[in-house]
């Protein structure tokens, strides 16, 4: 059954191209909209109440038909006749350039930074509003610059600067916590200039900024002239996060033994994929450096901007872009003896960010693929639609092939990009890592923020 457009559908890309950079934001609600009106892909600011445009040719066959849409009862606030904050029942009102911002006891209560609120060590929170009550309702502010300081109704006293009043719905905050930066999706031609960061800057601040922005912006960097052994790629992949575990073990060194039951254990071709699609979450960051391969020959790799071949489907296709962000796939790993994996919930192929709207994941692997949740007389629009991103991923325009060297790794951003190899004979040794997404993020957020950038985009309420 196709999934319901009106909770995660998403908006037509914007791509508002920067010189070579592009910027991707699919924001919600809009998709579905979009989709009818296949005319332009021009963003439209206006955004149905429940996401699903009446004219939908689209509107899946389950959906009970739309509640009728009641307006939030509002309370009338003070004219803007003075800059000083009121207080109305408890809540905070605060005047700005757009009017008044409303900000509740409760959470004010709830983000407040004082010691008596939150572990100055651990950040974490000790006091609990859910059992605090009416102790919450603001009692008394006085302005401090820009900052006011509230008084609530038990005497407690809290400062709050102006900005974390405004900055909730902060877009640009959204996407500081997200990680989010403008990426440039790229294609065969980034072989004339694979992102590159040199051994020898790591791990100072600069190289491993170097490295974060690297893999953000392009989805994969090659570290290079390193030592090609297996201690020194994971003690590099270390300083980036931990090493996430797996039914492969930690840190891996492999070759084509089939000592896991997996085809990346075998010498034969691997199609574009991504990894992990058998796991809840997939692995965010994936590492690849091969120590040797004697004897033989082949064994080239090939990556694959799954974000710029998604924007690629949507301007081509948009109901198969439609198709393959709205159905969910299962997917499986089974062959090691007394494993068998499966995610908690299938997952679209193509996943958006439901505040801010972007494509945030790609998950594909045809060998690992499972059941598609669609009804018999939907299943072969997915097929199709699978089939036309199929042709994208393998279109030669779209690879990046090379052939992996000792000394130079290879990372990449697991939830984008996906890679591939041909066959090869000899033997072939690889060693490298898979580090967990929020994991990559934090080193992301940590290495090319500022102090202050941190804080304010650490979400605490
Ligand atoms: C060797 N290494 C552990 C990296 C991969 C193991 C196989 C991964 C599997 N084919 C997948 O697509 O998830
Ligand atoms: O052997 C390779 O080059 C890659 C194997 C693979 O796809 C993987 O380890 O996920």
């Amino acid at each position: 059954m196709l999934g319901r457009l009106a909770t995660i559908g998403a908006r037509c890309p914007r791509v508002a191209r920067i010189g070579n950079r592009t910027n991707n934001h699919l924001s919600s609600r809009q998709f579905a909209r979009n989709l009818a009106s296949v005319a332009s892909i021009a963003v439209q600011t206006s955004s149905t109440p429940h996401g699903l445009d009446a004219k939908s040719p689209t509107r899946p066959r389950h959906v009970e038909s739309a509640p009728s849409f009641h307006p939030t009862p509002r309370i009338t606030v003070p004219a803007l006749d003075s800059p000083l904050p009121k207080i109305i029942d408890g809540s905070l009102y605060v005047p700005t350039r757009s009017g008044w911002t409303k900000a509740s006891g409760r959470w004010l209560r709830d983000i407040c930074s004082s010691p008596q609120s939150r572990n100055q060590d651990t950040s974490q929170r000790q006091i609990n509003v859910l059992k605090l009550g009416k102790n919450c309702d603001v009692a008394g502010v006085s302005q401090l610059g820009d900052s006011f300081q509230v008084t609530f109704a038990d005497g407690h006293q809290s400062l709050y600067s102006m900005a974390s009043l405004m900055d909730r719905s902060n877009p640009a905050l959204k996407q500081k916590r997200a990680g989010v930066i403008p990426i440039i999706t790229w294609k065969a031609s980034i072989e004339s200039q694979p992102p590159t960061v040199e051994y020898a800057n790591m791990p100072s601040v600069s190289g491993m900024k170097e490295l974060m922005t690297k893999l953000r912006t392009y989805g994969f960097t090659f570290i290079d002239n390193m030592p090609a052994t297996p201690e020194a790629s994971k003690q590099l992949l270390e300083t980036i996060g931990p090493i996430r575990n797996t039914h492969y073990g930690g840190f891996y060194d492999f070759t084509s033994d089939l000592s896991s039951k997996d085809t990346a254990y075998t010498s034969e071709s691997l199609e574009p994929h991504t990894d992990n699609t058998y796991f809840t979450e997939p692995a965010g960051l994936q590492a690849l450096h091969m120590l040797s391969h004697t004897d033989g020959s082949g064994g080239e790799s090939s990556l694959v901007d799954g974000i710029g071949a998604a924007e690629q489907l949507y301007e081509q296709d948009r109901e198969a872009y439609r198709i393959l962000s709205q159905t969910s796939v299962y997917a499986h790993a089974s062959g090691n003896d007394g494993i068998s994996i499966q995610p908690a919930f299938a997952f679209p192929t193509l996943s958006h960010d439901p505040e801010l709207g972007h494509l945030i994941q790609v998950r594909w692997n045809n060998a690992d693929r499972a059941g598609v949740v669609a009804e018999h007389d939907e299943l072969d629009r997915w097929y199709d639609a699978a089939a036309k991103f199929d042709a994208l991923l393998c279109d030669p325009k779209n690879a990046y092939w090379f052939q992996l060297k000792p000394g130079k790794m290879l990372i990449f951003d697991n939830w984008r990009v996906l890679h591939g190899r041909a066959a090869f004979t000899g033997k072939r040794r690889m060693c490298g890592a898979y580090i967990n997404r929020d994991d990559y993020i934090s080193k992301f957020r940590m290495s090319t923020l500022s102090e202050e950038e941190i804080r304010g985009s650490t979400v605490t309420g």
